[in-house]
C-alpha cells in the first residue's frame, strides 16, 4: 500500500495538496421550468438560470455584455466601429435570439446535449435556416479568431504550402505546374483546405497565404507536428481495432495500431522503427518540440510550478530520465543554480545533443548528459531527485510500474520522484478544449504506443504497485497549463522508523 502522509519535517516547504480537482465550478443555478401548458403541443423551455446573491458579491468586476450605441453625431461620431470580435458576437447573439423565439413558437424541444436531446436539428423553414448557417458560421469565425492560427493548425494537419508565395498570389494553374495532382483534384484540395482557413482565393482561380498556411510554410516544428500526425498517427489510429480485437488488454508495445500499420507487429515498438530512419525520428523529435512549445504545454509552467528549493540549497542532484536533448533540466537549472542534472537518455540520443547545451556557461556546466535505458536498474545512486517528463504517458501499467521499480536500488530515504505528465481529471471537470485534446492525446498514446494518459488514482496504482516504500505527496496543476506535477517520495517504513526514533531521542551534549 502507497502511504499517503509523510514526516513534515523532510521539506521545509508545505506538503502539497492535490489541486488536480481545483477547476472552478460556476456556481450558477437552474431555475424550476416554468409551468406546463395545458396545450397538445409539447412546450419546451430552455433550462434558464439565476445567479445567487453570493455570486453578484464576487462579481464586482463583472460587466455585462452591452450592444454599442449606434452612430452618434456630434462630438461622438468618432466612437469606432466595433472590431470584428465584437461584431460576430453581436450577429451571434442576434441570430441565436431569432432562433429562440422560432423555437419557442413552434413548441419545439431546444437543442441540447442531453441524452433524451434531439438527434437532429429540426427541419425548419428557409430564412430560420439561413440564420442558422449564420450562426454556425458566425461561431467558428469567432472560435478561430479565438484559438489563433498556430493551434488551430496544430490540432488540423496538412501539406502544399511551401509552393504558394509567402509574399503574393499564385495562380491555380501555376501551381498545378509544381505538383503532380491533375487541375480538378488539386482545386478541390485546396478549397477544402481554405474552408479550414488555410489558403485563401482573394479573386476566383488566385491563391494566397491566410496565416494558417503562411505558419505551416514557415515554421519549421509545426510542419514537423502535422508531418508526423498525418504520415504516422493516422495511419495509426486506422488500425487501432484490429489492435484492440486481437489484443483487448491493449498493453504490448508492439501489438498496436501503429504496428498492424507499419507490419511490425511482435516485431518491434514504434520508437524502434522511428529510430531506425533518422528523417522520421528528426520529425517526432522536432513535432514533440511544437508540441512542448504549444499554449498550455511550455516549460515556464515546469519552472514555476515545480520547487526544488531544498534541492537546490544543498546542491543537489536531479536525474533527467528520457531527458532527450536536456530542454527541461536547461530550464531548470537556470532557477535552481547551485543544482547538478544528469540527463538521461537513449544512447543515439544523447549522441546527437548539442555541446554545451546552452550558451550560459554557469547553466551548461552543471548539466551532464548520460547513455542509460531505464528499462534497466539505475546507475546514479543517491540523487535527490529522478524526473520524468512525457515518459510515464509513453507506457502501459506494466512498463511504468517497471521504470519505478528499477529506480528502488539506487533510491535513499527522502528522495523524490517527480513526474510532469498530463494527470485527467473526472469527466466534464475540465475546460471542454482542454478535455477534448487531453482525452485525444490519451487515445494517441493508445494508436502509438497501448499507452495512456491517467487520472490521480493511477498514478496512485503505479507506485503501490512498484513498491511499499513509496509515499505518494500528490498532484499540483500549475493554473493555465495542461499538465501536472505528481510526486511521491522513498520512504520505507524501516527508514521512516529509523529517523523518528532518532527525533525523538533526546539530544545529549
Ligand atoms: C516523449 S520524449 C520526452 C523527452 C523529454 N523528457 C521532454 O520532456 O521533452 C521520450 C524520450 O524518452 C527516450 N527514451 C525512449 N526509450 C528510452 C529508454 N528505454 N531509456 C531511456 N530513454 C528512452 C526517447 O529517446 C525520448 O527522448
Amino acid at each position: 500500500m502507497v502511504r499517503l502522509r509523510l514526516a513534515t519535517w523532510l521539506h521545509a516547504s508545505p506538503t502539497p495538496t492535490s489541486t488536480n480537482s481545483d477547476c472552478r465550478k460556476t456556481s450558477l443555478k437552474p431555475t424550476p421550468e416554468p409551468p406546463q401548458t395545458t396545450s397538445l403541443e409539447k412546450k419546451h423551455y430552455p433550462q434558464q438560470y439565476s445567479i445567487s446573491e453570493a455570486d453578484t458579491a464576487n462579481m464586482s468586476s463583472f460587466v455585462p455584455f452591452k450592444m454599442p450605441a449606434k452612430k452618434a453625431t456630434g462630438p461622438l461620431q468618432d466612437v469606432p466601429p466595433p472590431s470584428k470580435i465584437v461584431a460576430l458576437a453581436q450577429k451571434i447573439s442576434a441570430e441565436t435570439e431569432k432562433i429562440d423565439v422560432y423555437f419557442r413558437q413552434k413548441g419545439l424541444q431546444m437543442p441540447s446535449f442531453d441524452e433524451d436531446a434531439a438527434g437532429d436539428f429540426p427541419n425548419i423553414v428557409d430564412d430560420i435556416s439561413t440564420t442558422r448557417r449564420e450562426i454556425i458560421q458566425a461561431t467558428r469565425e469567432l472560435h478561430d479568431l479565438m484559438v489563433g492560427p498556430k493551434e488551430s493548425v496544430r490540432w488540423m494537419a496538412w501539406d502544399v504550402t511551401n509552393l504558394v508565395p509567402l509574399n503574393g498570389t499564385i495562380t491555380f494553374e501555376q501551381l498545378q505546374a509544381k505538383t503532380s495532382l491533375d487541375a480538378t483534384n488539386l482545386t478541390r484540395l485546396l478549397r477544402h483546405a481554405m474552408a479550414n482557413r488555410i489558403f485563401q482565393e482573394p479573386t476566383q482561380g488566385v491563391i494566397a497565404h491566410t496565416a494558417a498556411s503562411r505558419l505551416l510554410a514557415s515554421d519549421d516544428a509545426l510542419q514537423a507536428w502535422v508531418g508526423f500526425n498525418t504520415e504516422e498517427v493516422y495511419p495509426g489510429s486506422a488500425h487501432v481495432i484490429n489492435a484492440l480485437k486481437e489484443h483487448p488488454e491493449a498493453t504490448s508495445l508492439d501489438h498496436t495500431g501503429f504496428n498492424y500499420a507499419f507490419d511490425t507487429v511482435g516485431k518491434e515498438p514504434m520508437f524502434v522503427t522511428l529510430g531506425k530512419e533518422p528523417e522520421r525520428a528528426q520529425r517526432m523529435a522536432k513535432a514533440m518540440s511544437s508540441l512542448t512549445g504549444g499554449e498550455g504545454y511550455e516549460l515556464s509552467y515546469l519552472t514555476d510550478g515545480c520547487d526544488l528549493s531544498d534541492n537546490n540549497l544543498f546542491g543537489g542532484t536531479l536525474v533527467d530520465m528520457g531527458g532527450s536533448h536536456g530542454f527541461a533540466s536547461v530550464h531548470l537549472a537556470r532557477k535552481y543554480r547551485n543544482m547538478r542534472f544528469i540527463v538521461q537518455d537513449l544512447p543515439a540520443t544523447v549522441a546527437s545533443a548539442p555541446n554545451p547545451v546552452c550558451e550560459d556557461m554557469q547553466v551548461a556546466e552543471r548539466i551532464t548528459f548520460q547513455a542509460h535505458d531505464f528499462f534497466t536498474e539505475q546507475v546514479v545512486k543517491d540523487a535527490d531527485v529522478y524526473f520524468f517528463r512525457w515518459i510515464m504517458h509513453n507506457y502501459s501499467r506494466p512498463y511504468a510500474v517497471q521504470l519505478l521499480k528499477n529506480l528502488v536500488p539506487a533510491l535513499k530515504p527522502g528522495a523524490r520522484i517527480i513526474i510532469n505528465d498530463l494527470c485527467l481529471r473526472g469527466p466534464g471537470e475540465e475546460n471542454p478544449w482542454d478535455e477534448r485534446l487531453m482525452r485525444s492525446m490519451d487515445l494517441v498514446m493508445m494508436t502509438l504506443l497501448n499507452a495512456q494518459e491517467r487520472e490521480e488514482r493511477e498514478f496512485v496504482q503505479l507506485f503501490e504497485q512498484a513498491d511499499a516504500g513509496f509515499v505518494f505527496k500528490g498532484v499540483t496543476r500549475p493554473k493555465g497549463c495542461r499538465m501536472s506535477i505528481i510526486e511521491a517520495v522513498w520512504m520505507p517504513a524501516e527508514d521512516e522508523e529509523k529517523l523518528n526514533t532518532n527525533l525523538s531521542r533526546p539530544i545529549t551534549l
